[in-house]
């Protein structure tokens, strides 16, 4: 469609000139409720003390409703009665000085795939802002490393491991006037291993910078924190780093966001040179060309537009203008008068539609070279949101956990998330987002999901690894508190309010290690380290295999596992003996088979005795079991039969097979019979276990594996090398890319067959090789692994029998 063809198709939609006039009174942060909300447009939220707001008495914000939906009278009549506040309203009651100072502040995370460049964009963003004094590199020779990774652990492998939050104020010039902004800012990890850092900063924050490198552009990973972004509906600007490199294309990256992550994107500079001649960008907004100055490129200077950039700068403006008319009713109308919007317009455009998650603006620079970061900062304040710009909900337990809108307002009661745990030198810390009200030292707390009242001795706000205590902090903000016994993903609030907060995705483990402490003396401190690992990382799980005995620790990947047993040596001092890390298989059945079990012992005194029949089969989720009951004329009376639907799902988490977990596994009981004396929740929970491990042979049982995502890159010269390597361990090539002197290859591979993959690949192309894997799905196992597996599994078993 062409662009004069798509303002008209906007403005055919008719009466949305009409419907923006009311609407122009609205905030944003209004617009957004509405847009973030898509239908659910009852936003709602407490009135200070008042409990839930009735259905009929809130506002709908959707552009459309605010004029032809006004609320009836009688609807206004609850409103009155109840004195409820809607959203919109308590927005309204906010002093100008509360609004103020959440319109300055702007919670942010940085993801993006391994190695774009995050820790060092934001060892310069914490340069510029002031709060370090001198930059140090990731990896760097003076071994001091990036602020941000401040575990040995992170500043060795020059990977971040663990999310890191600071703070920083960003004086930007509007319209001539100094305005201050206050950043939170989290510096995620971008190993896949570590995602739940991503995810649960994600969960918390209102908007993000995803970094991309301009050699590589989109990678598995962009992929992957796309995902998050959008599963948490996090607004993002887009960074193109590493423009000092050779082989840098923007246009490449520009074009990938918009064709492969399917966000409309466009870029709002042009590059004044590339490779070793970056020297700056044309900001396509103010159609000025800007440059750093000065050490370490700590001023920011203004010129024109090089003559040579002209007619390039113009095409890429009419590129963005166009792009915005498609996602902005106000840019479209401007086009179909044939008019040109000012940049002004420009810019407001891009806000509106960054914040409502239609587009990403896209920037340029270098990191490393310390280049054109100031003009991202402005940009995170010009484009994100603030907290009041975006709906966040809670769930009413006392309504059945519908949905409540959370305002960040000062005098509201509290409610607030913990999202992440970590211990240090001086106890448990937990990061806290303040969704509502305000967090004071020495207040109590209310747990919503441990229903225990805390106090709160100390609050601090962290810088990487130091912190700085302060009193109080305000709602829309993030702090850390300590002395507070809570699980990451639990809601407090200040008792008033029966809230809780949905919790992040936490994905599947993939690989499990048994471990032991090589010393017997160092078991306190073992069990004392799992414990803290497994509170503050819920992608690590821990359990003891009643068969062996052993204790098995399972996770994301081989390194996620590999820096926890490095993290026991060096943390507490405990050496560990491990086993081999082993895949985490599972097991499934295929096809209906049915039972007809009995139960009947006797050992003395009272028997056990339960009939159980019905059927198994595959359920209609894959990876979820369930159970039915469609027992008539009570043969099982009601009262045993969640003891045989507990049955199975007790026997689904030990399959037959391999004794890994049984995945898309479904029990229909039918029919029964009970004993007067013998039959019990124990004897029916039991029948209904054997009864599904003696079918589930008949039932096609079958060992899954997990499939990885793959992402391989490799300087070109080895591109026949890795096909090789990946042909060999019958990898499934879905995607190859040449991005200037790089091989991208994309693959899918069970995991059991990449085990040792890196030191291959070491060999195979002197070091230069990268890779990174990610879980996709499960899938049925070769039948020649899954009889070797089988019979791995059967002479265990049979060894311990004979021991
Ligand atoms: N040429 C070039 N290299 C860069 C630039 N920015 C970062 N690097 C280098 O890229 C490597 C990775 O940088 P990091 O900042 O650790 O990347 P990251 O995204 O934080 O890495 P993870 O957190 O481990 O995913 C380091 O060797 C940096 O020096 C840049 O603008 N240009």
């Amino acid at each position: 469609m062409t662009m004069r063809a798509r303002a008209l198709a906007v403005a055919s939609r008719g009466h949305i000139v009409i419907s923006r006039a009311p609407v122009g009174s609205l905030s944003i942060g209004s617009r957004i409720a509405s847009n973030n909300a898509g239908q659910r447009q009852q936003h709602r939220r407490p009135s200070p003390g008042a409990q839930a707001l009735d259905p009929h008495g809130a506002r709908s914000f959707s552009v459309s409703h605010a004029v032809m939906a006004a609320p009836s009278a009688a609807a206004a009549a609850v409103k009155q009665a109840k004195k409820i506040l809607t959203a919109e309203e308590a927005k309204e009651k906010m002093s100008p000085e509360e609004k103020l100072r959440l319109s300055r502040v702007r919670n942010i995370g940085i993801a993006a795939h391994i190695d774009s460049g995050k820790t060092t964009a934001t060892e310069r963003v914490l340069f510029y802002t002031g709060r370090i004094k001198a930059i140090h590199e990731v990896r760097g020779k003076d071994s001091v490393g990036a602020k941000m990774d401040s575990m040995d652990l992170e500043r060795e492998k020059g990977i971040t491991i663990q999310s890191a939050a600071t703070f920083c104020d960003w004086t930007k010039n509007e319209d001539g006037e100094d305005v201050k902004y206050h950043f939170n800012l989290i510096d995620t990890p971008g190993h896949i291993d570590f995602t739940i850092e991503v995810e649960r900063a994600l969960r918390v924050l209102d908007g993000a910078v995803m970094i991309l490198c301009a050699v590589s552009g989109v990678q598995s990973q962009t992929i992957t924190v796309h995902r998050q972004m959008k599963r948490y509906d996090v607004p993002r600007i887009s960074f193109i780093n590493k423009m000092d490199r050779m082989g840098a294309n923007p246009w490449k990256a520009v074009d990938q966001i918009n064709s492969k992550l399917k966000i409309p994107a466009a870029a709002i500079q042009v590059p004044i040179g590339t490779e070793n001649e970056f020297k700056g960008v044309v900001d396509l907004v103010k159609m000025e060309a800007v440059y750093n100055d000065g050490p370490r490129g700590i001023r920011i200077k203004t010129g024109p537009i090089p003559d040579e950039l002209k007619e390039l700068a113009e095409e890429k403006r009419q590129i963005l203008v166009e792009k915005l008319a498609d996602v902005d009713d106000e840019i479209a109308e401007i086009f179909l008068d044939e008019g040109d919007p000012t940049p002004e317009q420009i810019k407001a455009a891009i806000r509106r539609a960054t914040t409502a998650l239609k587009f990403t603006p896209v920037m340029m620079g270098s990191a490393l070279a310390d280049k054109m970061i100031q003009p991202m900062l402005d940009a995170v304040c010009d484009y994100l949101p603030n907290p009041a710009d975006v709906t966040n909900e809670a769930l009413d337990k006392t309504k059945g956990e519908k949905p409540t809108m959370l305002i960040p307002y000062n005098s509201l009661p509290f409610v607030g998330l913990a999202f992440k745990l970590e211990e240090n030198p001086y106890g448990q810390l937990t990061y806290i987002r303040v969704y509502q009200g305000m967090l004071k030292k020495g207040t109590f707390l209310y747990n919503a999901k441990s229903d225990k009242r805390v106090r709160i001795p100390r609050i601090v706000r962290m810088h990487s690894n130091e912190m700085e205590d302060v009193t109080e902090v305000g709602a829309g903000e993030i702090c850390a508190v300590f002395g507070v016994d809570c699980a990451s993903g639990d809601t407090f609030t200040d008792g008033g309010l029966p809230y809780t907060m949905t919790t992040m995705y936490v994905p599947d483990a993939v690989m499990s290690l048994s471990i032991k402490p090589s010393a017997s003396a160092d078991a306190d401190n073992f069990s004392k380290a799992m414990n803290r690992f497994q509170r503050e990382d819920p992608t690590f799980r821990l359990h003891v295999d009643d068969e062996s005995e052993e204790t098995i620790i399972s996770g994301m990947g081989e390194l996620h596992l590999e820096i926890y047993v490095e993290r026991l040596r060096r943390e507490y001092k405990v050496a560990c003996t491990t086993g081999q890390p082993r895949v985490s298989y599972r097991e499934t059945i295929t096809r209906k088979a049915e039972f007809d079990f009995l139960l009947k012992r006797q050992s003395g005194g009272p028997g056990d005795y339960a009939r159980v029949a019905g059927w198994i089969e595959p359920s209609e989720d894959p990876d979820k079991n369930s159970w039915e009951s469609r027992v008539v004329g009570g043969t099982i009376p009601d009262k045993y039969i969640s003891a045989c639907g507990k049955g199975f799902l007790e026997a689904c988490e030990k399959g037959v097979l391999l004794g890994h977990r049984v995945i898309g596994a479904k029990m229909v009981i039918t029919d029964g019979a009970t004993h007067v004396t013998d039959s019990s929740d124990f004897a029916f929970n039991l029948a209904a276990q054997m009864a599904f491990r003696k079918t589930f042979p008949e039932a096609g049982g079958t060992v899954l594996e997990p499939l990885m995502k793959t992402n391989l890159v490799v300087p070109s010269e080895f591109q026949g090398a890795v096909l090789m390597l990946l042909t060999k361990r019958n990898g499934t090539i879905n995607d190859t890319e040449v991005n200037g002197d790089d091989f991208t290859v994309l693959a899918d591979c069970s995991l059991n067959s990449m085990f040792g993959f890196s030191t291959h690949l070491r060999a195979a192309t002197q070091g230069k090789g990268e890779f990174s894997m990610e879980f996709s799905h499960y899938s049925p196992a070769p039948p020649h692994l899954q009889k070797e597996l089988i019979a791995k599994y059967e002479a265990e078993l049979e060894a311990k029998r004979t021991k």
